[in-house]
């Protein structure tokens, strides 16, 4: 009998995004807006491929848009583009800007504990080509995945951080990630980061709680999920501030349970979700579809 090798499921490739650029502008919502970012588009010969964008009060209130758009001479073109951007937006308007080489994946940090279904689920995805970053790092406060995350071929380090004094631990982590990483992800990771460490890192830090905010915030969700006869559990991802699980909401959803569920039961049936909305909110972010406006965010999904 003859074993064949099946060859390996082509990843999904991700729609190609090679000469294609983001621009998110958000700000004072006034008229002229479109006009000034389509004459910028149009000098320089680029083509939108989407563009979505949303005002919260039609009257003048917050503005937010996000243009994808396709030059053959991207790299060359992107600061001088940049350059007049900054020119028609800086006069009579209150506006930000940025702009994102599409072909250019964030570079990321995922922090974990002792729960690895979100870690490994983010590194299966990325490695099936799903999303468009590069895993330059694996922190744990625990050595339990560190062989796994071996196997993915991905630098793991171990960073004890018990009890309450976490600046020994955070020092170790700024001295890992400053200058780094473009942002960090936290896949169950289960310390509080000081505001201190927020601010100093310096870049945006995503969190999967294993609950559907603002219920349950902390420790223990499912325990107290449970205890309250929930019928529903979920997750929710969010931007991490200095207030544990109040940051700005990118991605939740749910899933029904019973009283015939166990703590246990929760704990599998919410892991799914977790992993489901984590990966999405990860997506979004790494494809600059998400605005932070106050403590809200804008999804152009
Ligand atoms: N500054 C912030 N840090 C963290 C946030 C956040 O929103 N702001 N999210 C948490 C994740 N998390 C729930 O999703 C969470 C993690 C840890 C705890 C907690 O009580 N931790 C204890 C130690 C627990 C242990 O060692 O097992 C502690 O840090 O003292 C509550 C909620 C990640 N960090």
């Amino acid at each position: 009998m003859t074993i064949t090798q099946e060859a390996p499921l082509q990843a999904p490739s991700r729609t190609p995004t090679h000469n294609q650029a983001s621009l998110i502008v958000h700000g004072r919502d006034r008229t002229g807006i479109v006009a000034a970012v389509g004459s910028v588009l149009s000098k320089h010969e680029a083509n939108i491929v989407s563009l979505d964008q949303y005002s919260d009060n039609p009257h003048g209130g917050a503005f937010f848009q996000r243009t994808v758009f396709g030059l053959d001479n991207l790299k060359a073109a992107l600061p001088h583009i940049d350059d007049d951007l900054k020119a028609r937006l800086g006069t009579g308007f209150e506006l930000e800007f940025r702009l994102r080489d599409l072909s250019i994946p964030h570079r990321v940090a995922i922090f974990a504990s002792k729960a690895d279904h979100c870690l490994l689920d983010l590194l299966w995805r990325h490695r099936r080509g799903e999303l468009p970053i590069t895993v330059a790092m694996v922190i744990s406060n625990h050595p339990d995945t560190a062989g796994e995350v071996r196997a993915f071929g991905i630098p793991f380090f171990h960073v004890p951080s018990a009890g309450p004094d976490k600046s020994a631990a955070e020092a170790q982590h700024l001295a890992l990630l400053k200058g780094n990483v473009d942002f960090i992800v936290l896949a169950r990771y289960m310390q509080i980061l000081s505001g201190g460490f927020i601010a100093e890192v310096g870049v945006p830090i995503i969190n999967i709680h294993h609950s559907f905010l603002p219920a349950f915030i902390g420790a223990g969700p499912y325990a107290r999920a449970k205890e309250r006869g929930v019928k529903l559990v979920g997750a929710t991802a969010h931007y991490v501030t200095e207030d544990l699980d109040e940051g700005p909401i990118i991605e939740q959803d749910v899933v029904r349970v019973s009283h015939a569920h166990t703590v246990a039961d929760l704990r599998r049936r919410g892991a799914d979700v977790e992993r489901d909305v984590l990966s999405r909110a990860v997506l979004w972010h790494s494809e600059d579809r998400v605005i932070r406006h106050e403590n809200h965010t804008i999804v152009f999904a």
